[in-house]
């Protein structure tokens, strides 16, 4: 058996609700073998969002721990967990998180400009191709809020595999991409895996999309079933 990337152990995140609790996540155990994709579905609420989360370090969980590399992500100092993100994993989020003050490049180069790492004329040529593959041409300098809500994910896509991080957690990343695109990004997420020897973790609400999961995991209420 492949060596599992991430582990997670007895996940659980609890909020107060009025005056009781509620576990988002409940005692949840999972292994996510490295370079696989895993595909996250479920009904709304029933903590799709909240696991990716909880999996990147971002909650302050209530019960558990989640290890990368039998290493407990969530026993880093904040810092170094901050770092370990930044130099390891790549968001495709639901609501995009691009920066409107940047242009389409600037935004696409960030994980770069944050580690203070140089655009190679090997990116560069990359950024070209990913961005005539995705049918966007010649847009690197153009202001992001000039862009349709297909085009921006697209962009948040690209940002996504430039960064070349071994992992990468997408919410939800077709949301905002016609039939034709979705396939389009499956195909590219693929050959990414592929090159960069990426483990992906993906949420989503699409049967097609789903099937693309090496594992498929189905939550209800915080609960993997
Ligand atoms: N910090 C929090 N405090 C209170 N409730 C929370 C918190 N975070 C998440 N929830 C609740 O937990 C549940 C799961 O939320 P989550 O966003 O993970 O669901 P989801 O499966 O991703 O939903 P969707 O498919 O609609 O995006 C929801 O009922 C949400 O309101």
């Amino acid at each position: 058996m492949k060596k599992s990337s991430i582990v997670a152990r007895n996940l659980t995140y609890t909020v107060f609700e009025g005056s009781g609790e509620r576990n988002i996540l409940n005692h949840i155990d999972c292994e996510i073998e490295s370079s696989t994709l895993t595909t996250v579905t479920g009904p709304s609420g029933s903590g799709k969002t909240t696991f990716m989360y909880a999996l990147a370090g971002l909650l302050n969980i209530s019960e558990g721990e989640v290890l990368y590399s039998d290493n407990s992500i969530y026993k880093l100092k904040q810092n170094d967990r901050d770092l370990f993100r930044l130099e390891n994993i790549s968001f495709i989020y639901q609501h995009l998180n691009l920066f409107g003050f940047m242009n389409v490049e600037e935004n696409i180069t960030l994980n770069y400009t944050l580690r203070k790492k140089k655009i190679t004329p090997e990116i560069s040529q990359k950024i070209d191709w990913y961005l005539e593959l995705m049918k966007l041409g010649k847009i690197r300098k153009k202001e992001i809020q000039s862009l349709s809500g297909g085009e921006k994910q697209r962009i948040a896509i690209i940002r996504a595999f430039i960064s070349k991080a071994e992992f990468i957690f997408a919410d939800e990343p077709t949301g905002n991409l016609d039939y034709k695109n979705s396939l389009l990004f499956m195909e590219c997420l693929k050959d990414i895996m592929k090159e960069n020897h990426s483990t992906v973790i993906l949420v989503t609400h699409n049967k097609e999309i789903n099937d693309y999961g090496d594992q498929k995991i189905t939550l209800m209420d915080g609960n993997i079933i």
